[in-house]
């Protein structure tokens, strides 16, 4: 008993230090706030700790109750912030019944079963898996190590509940419990460091995106485009394959914003990009120049085929309409293309592909020019 004390004991402080850590987790804007789910599990874990230590030294019945009551709270804590964090579409109410259900199993139906708890605990920990393992925007590496972390957890249970039915001897399953509560700061630390890791990617992931992205039409922004641009250059020129920059901007746009306002021009501005969007393959970079003013490389694409697709883009963008409530608005924009002649200077085929726009600016609008025609 002395021993099991010390670990409660342990466990009680690195759960005391991982709650004050937490304390610096930070939820993405528009997440459910999972980090408050987290400081929930490190509080509750304490006070499982604390009650169940007072068990042990002198057991009574409502220390029991309530002992069952943390451990099921801790738990069901822990599984809600990985269900938010993943955005997953687990009810949350399916772990709450869970939650209950263990108390109530555990209380009136089979007294002081441990069977129960493992039960619990492996119900939760398969729910956790399954979440981090599905996320929505993609797994990083925290949370794959916490599922990792968690799926031994599973994995330890699930040998535990096999012994406690005979399959495995007695004697081996309890020292297969001791081995799993010695295990218990070392799993709670691990689990912090996993979480603290994926949110830690989370946000770098996030400072990425935005020093990489215009944050109206979720394109690259200009700064990234040029760099990114010379990469795709030095490409081209090795592999010896055309490319050619695509520079438009809407037509009239700041009618749009004087007679329908700044959030419609805005709506507007991200359906356009949409639309130019949609017309790009996998390799093509798109960007937003500034404004209402957007820049593309076409890939593995001269002059020729840029016509084309840019033409069918012009085509696409014309069919574009908005309904407000004063009135429709149809939208044209004017396009400049100009395949790339020095792989090495892209700000010069980018001056390029701009004057070709203003000339079909000059030439009435929507519609497309090449560079060559400028100089004709
Ligand atoms: N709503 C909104 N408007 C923007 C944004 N950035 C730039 N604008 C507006 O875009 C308009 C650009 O207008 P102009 O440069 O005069 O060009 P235009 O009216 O499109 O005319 P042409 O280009 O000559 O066809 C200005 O009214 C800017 O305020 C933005 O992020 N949101």
């Amino acid at each position: 008993m002395g021993s099991q004390f010390e670990i409660a004991l342990s466990v009680i402080i690195v759960s005391i230090v991982m709650f004050i850590a937490s304390l610096l987790f930070k939820d993405k804007e528009g997440d459910k706030p999972a980090r408050i789910a987290f400081r929930s599990f490190y509080f509750f874990t304490v006070i499982f700790f604390v009650v169940m230590s007072a068990n042990i030294q002198s057991s009574t019945l409502l220390l029991d109750f309530f002992s069952d009551v943390f451990f099921a709270l801790s738990g069901l804590c822990l599984t809600i912030g990985i269900l938010w964090r993943c955005q997953s579409k687990i009810p949350i109410s399916l772990v709450c019944s869970f939650a209950v259900i263990y108390v109530i199993t555990d209380k009136f139906v089979i007294e002081s079963s441990v069977q129960v708890a493992y039960l619990y605990n492996v119900i939760l920990s398969l729910v956790c898996v399954y979440a981090l393992l599905n996320r929505t925007q993609g797994s990083n590496v925290g949370d794959k190590g916490m599922a990792l972390v968690i799926a031994l957890n599973t994995l330890l249970l699930i040998a535990n509940l096999a012994s406690f039915t005979g399959i495995i001897n007695h004697e081996f399953s309890t020292q297969f419990m001791v081995t799993l509560f010695i295990f218990a700061p070392a799993y709670l630390a691990g689990l912090t460091i996993f979480l603290f890791s994926s949110y830690m990617l989370d946000a770098h992931k996030a400072l990425e995106i935005e020093a990489t992205t215009d944050p109206l039409t979720e394109l690259y922004n200009r700064r990234f485009f040029l760099s990114e641009s010379k990469r795709m250059l030095k490409a081209a020129e090795r592999h010896r394959e055309p490319l050619c920059v695509m520079m438009c901007d809407i037509d009239y746009f700041k009618q749009v914003n004087d007679n329908y306002g700044h959030k419609v021009g805005d709506k507007v501005l991200k359906a356009f990009a949409h639309v130019l969007s949609d017309y790009l393959r996998g390799g093509d970079i798109l960007a937003r120049y500034g404004g209402e003013e957007f820049v593309a490389i076409l890939t593995q694409t001269d002059k020729v085929k840029a016509l084309t697709v840019v033409e069918r883009m012009r085509e696409q963008v014309e069919k574009l309409s908005f309904e407000t409530n004063k009135g429709t608005i149809n939208l044209t924009a004017s396009f400049g293309i100009c395949e790339v002649q020095d792989y090495h200077d892209i700000e010069m085929s980018i001056n390029h592909a701009d004057n070709a726009m203003y000339d079909a600016k000059s030439a009435g609008r929507n519609v497309v020019k090449h560079y060559e025609s400028v100089l004709a």
